[in-house]
């Protein structure tokens, strides 16, 4: 709603509609009723529109976008404003981002206090500005500056909003007597010369021809798959070419067009799901409502190897002090020097001043003496992924370190108990999973052990947040979530390849799908010899050894071209060679081999796997449905709360496309029965790969039709 008021012969109205007063219905036939109320009103001089709690809006209700919705468009009100002889002034604090940056534009002035941002971030939400956003903040800020805005919905701050002429005036103090006392001074000024729609589309010299090519041409490359970005060039490009009405007009057809596609509606979901996963539970009780994080002061980081090194600087470049702790000098000055190394990268990149990573650099301690640790609020763990080992770290940070001090493990595959058991203080482990590069990855799967206790979660889910992650909450198992599922994920990818598939054809088919990177291209960057080492590792617990001579390990069909890569040293890039050649600057450019082809050949003859052509759909549909049946697994366990929390975890871990949602989100839209039916299907053709075995989850929710959203029911388990 909109509250109406008046002061000082000035009518203010003050967007009502906690926390962000988004657009409802509520909202905008309030602001529409205010709006005609004080243009009737014979003692209202001017107007003021305002927002209540700290924000002018945040646009549009995204909720409403699935609900169809009723009550006045943006653009009516704004063209009963622009017919108004009393000045009408925005007051902004806080944010005005969308159809809230579109309401201040029809406004005749917007001032500001100085914390605000204004922005158009419709893009991020797969849509364009719809409520005259395209059309007027180019006669506002000129089309190069709006543009730019547009297309990466980033906001600006007051300064340089003001510079670009989108606010009129900066304040401090208290924003609503400034707009009262702006609205004043405007009182007898003729409204139609502050009207957008009557100043013409600012090009500051540019050529719309050339411009329009040249925008075209660089979204089209840059945002390949991604359609919404396109249309916002279109639409502001339009705007500098026809009469304001015909612009308005177009842009609503894209608006439009845009709200019923699949990319809005999965990246309205994405923008829900992240907020979601803060909303995190424990089986056992204790959850995000009651549970009090405890404050993290200083942290320790033990083993300065690749992970160590990278959670180390993210700790230092969030402000934290943070003791980096190796074995010994020689792998402590390593690991400094890679530290260094990357501080210095985002120091090239524009990132950061020198004296900026210097600072950064002040708050790192490195270490030999555990001793350092004794005082820190958090310890995390990323020594080698050795069990023993592991608990021996453990039992010895639970000696030095304080009662209170948070035990984390950075361990990707052993349970997070196996490690908690080493100390006397099992409540307080945890597993912190980043991801590599960990200075990078944005994701971190935090993972409860059976005694984990709602503070420690709270502590790391906040901490997260704090060293700029996105932190998602899961349970312990054999890979955590992420891991699980790339397992059938890169199998399967392995088992096209086997069938008659080229490494290459597997990753352009992923690529044109809109992952980042093909999964062969992912295993020659962190090395072929990782994933050997962990599969022989995993073997040995066994108590047996791989082979190159069989297409099934203990029962289930298993590739071993790792390990044939492995034999003639094709390590990945750092070899030269992997899965791909590499050749170019530095050997980055991969090349299809045919030594790899040959290598294929030989190990498919002498294992008798006949070799046929295996199409694109077959490859997509068999790596993802693959996974996607083990997403539903990890959902029937309860090892997630939430399919959100899985398909947040494909975008921060693995760069999903955000245009798709996610993999759970893909396969409801897919249709869960289709899905469900297709993996039957393929599980009597693959008998012998278990991640084949149907979900019994997503055979429920098959049968019964429920949405994906109603897992729970089916599941017969909700936890919050
Ligand atoms: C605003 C933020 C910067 C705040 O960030 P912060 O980190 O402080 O907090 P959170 O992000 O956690 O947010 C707090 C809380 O608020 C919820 N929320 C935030 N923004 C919105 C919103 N716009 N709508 C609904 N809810 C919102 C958020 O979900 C949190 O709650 P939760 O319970 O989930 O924890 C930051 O939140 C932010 O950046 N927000 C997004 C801003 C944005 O994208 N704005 C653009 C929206 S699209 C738009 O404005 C389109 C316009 O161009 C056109 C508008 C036309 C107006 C008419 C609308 C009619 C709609 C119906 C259409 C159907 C018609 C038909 O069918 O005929
Ligand atoms: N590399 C990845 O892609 C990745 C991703 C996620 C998680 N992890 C996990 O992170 C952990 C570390 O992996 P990494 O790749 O950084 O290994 P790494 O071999 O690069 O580094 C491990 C470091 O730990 C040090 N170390 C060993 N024992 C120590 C001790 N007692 N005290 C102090 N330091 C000690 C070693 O000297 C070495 O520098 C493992 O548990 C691994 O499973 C790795």
């Amino acid at each position: 709603m909109a509250e109406y008021s008046i002061r000082d012969s000035v009518a203010i109205i003050q967007l009502d509609n906690a926390p962000v007063n988004a657009l409802s219905v509520a909202v905008r036939t309030g602001l529409y009723d205010g709006i005609e109320r004080a243009a009737g009103d014979g003692s209202v001089k001017a107007v003021v529109v305002c927002g209540k709690g700290g924000n002018f809006c945040a646009g549009a209700d995204i909720k409403e976008f699935d609900e169809g919705s009723k009550g006045p468009w943006i653009t009516e009100i704004g063209d009963f404003m622009d017919r108004m002889r009393k000045p009408v002034v925005a007051a902004i604090e806080g944010v005005a981002l969308g159809g809230g940056l579109e309401v201040a534009l029809f406004c005749h002035y917007r001032i500001a206090a100085k914390n605000a941002r204004v922005g158009q971030p419709e893009v991020n939400i797969g849509l364009i500005p719809g409520g005259g956003g395209t059309v007027r903040l180019p006669r506002a800020a000129g089309f190069k500056q709006a543009l730019e805005m547009i297309v990466t919905g980033n906001p600006v701050r007051a300064e340089r909003a003001l510079k670009m002429g989108v606010l009129d005036e900066v304040v401090s103090g208290n924003i609503l007597e400034a707009g009262i006392k702006f609205a004043l001074s405007k009182a007898h000024i003729d409204t139609s010369l502050a009207c957008l729609r009557n100043r013409p589309v600012r090009m500051d010299g540019l050529n719309i021809d050339t411009k329009a090519d040249a925008a075209l041409a660089h979204v089209k490359s840059k945002y390949k798959g991604f359609e919404a970005p396109m249309f916002c060039v279109k639409a502001v490009v339009n705007a500098a070419r026809v009469p304001y009405d015909d612009a308005i007009q177009k842009e609503r057809e894209y608006f439009f067009e845009l709200r019923t596609s699949g990319q809005s509606q999965a990246l309205r979901y994405a923008f829900f799901a992240e907020r979601q996963i803060a909303r995190w539970g424990l089986p056992g009780g204790g959850d995000y409502r009651t549970a009090r994080a405890i404050p993290v002061r200083s942290v320790g980081v033990v083993g300065a190897g690749t992970m160590g090194a990278g959670i180390a600087l993210c700790i230092i470049t969030s402000g934290l002090p943070c003791v980096l702790l190796e074995q010994n000098q020689e792998f402590l000055e390593k690991g400094v020097t890679s530290l260094r190394g990357q501080l210095m990268g985002t120091v090239r990149l524009g990132k950061m001043t020198a004296g900026e990573a210097e600072v950064c650099l002040s708050r790192l301690k490195p270490s030999t003496s555990m001793e350092d640790l004794k005082h820190v609020d958090m310890v995390i763990e990323a020594v080698f992924e050795d069990l023993k080992l592991k608990r021996e770290v453990f039992e010895r940070l639970d000696k030095t370190c304080k009662p209170e001090t948070i035990l984390c493990t950075n361990t990707s595959t052993l349970d997070i108990d196996s490690v908690a058991t080493a100390t006397g203080r099992p409540d307080k482990v945890v597993g912190t999973h980043f991801f590599a590069p960990s200075y990078l990855m944005k994701l971190l799967e935090n993972i409860y052990g059976s005694r984990t206790s709602p503070e420690t979660v709270a502590t790391v889910m906040r901490f997260g947040k704090t060293i700029r992650k996105v932190p998602v909450l899961v349970g312990s198992c054999t890979g955590f979530v992420a891991n699980r599922m790339l397992a059938p994920y890169t199998a399967e990818a392995q088992f096209c390849v086997e069938e008659g598939a080229s490494p290459a054809q597997v990753d352009s088919v992923l690529m044109d799908f809109g992952m980042p990177m093909g999964t062969f291209r992912v295993s020659d960057l962190s090395g072929i010899d990782v994933s050997f080492s962990i599969r022989r590792e995993a073997a040995r617990k066994l108590g047996v050894t791989l082979t190159v001579d069989s297409r099934y390990f203990r029962g289930q069909r298993h590739c071993s071209l790792i390990e044939r890569l492995v034999e003639k040293g094709r390590l990945g890039r750092k070899t030269g060679k992997g899965w791909y050649k590499y050749e170019g600057p530095g050997g980055t450019v991969p090349l299809e081999d045919p030594d790899v082809l040959e290598i294929i050949e030989t190990h498919c003859r002498a294992l008798g796997i006949e070799r046929r052509n295996v199409g694109s759909h077959e490859i997509q549909e068999r790596m993802q449905l693959a996974m996607i049946n083990e997403g539903f697994k990890i959902l029937e366990e309860g090892i997630c709360t939430r399919a959100e929390e899985i398909d947040v975890i494909w975008l921060y871990g693995f760069g999903w496309p955000r245009y798709l949602g996610g993999p759970m989100f893909y396969a409801s839209k897919l249709g869960l029965k289709r899905v469900f039916e297709k993996i039957c299907t393929f599980h009597k053709r693959f008998p012998h790969s278990q991640h084949w075995v149907p979900s019994v989850l997503l055979g429920k929710l098959s049968e019964s039709g429920l949405p994906l959203s109603k897992w729970g029911e089916a599941a017969g388990t909700s936890r919050l």
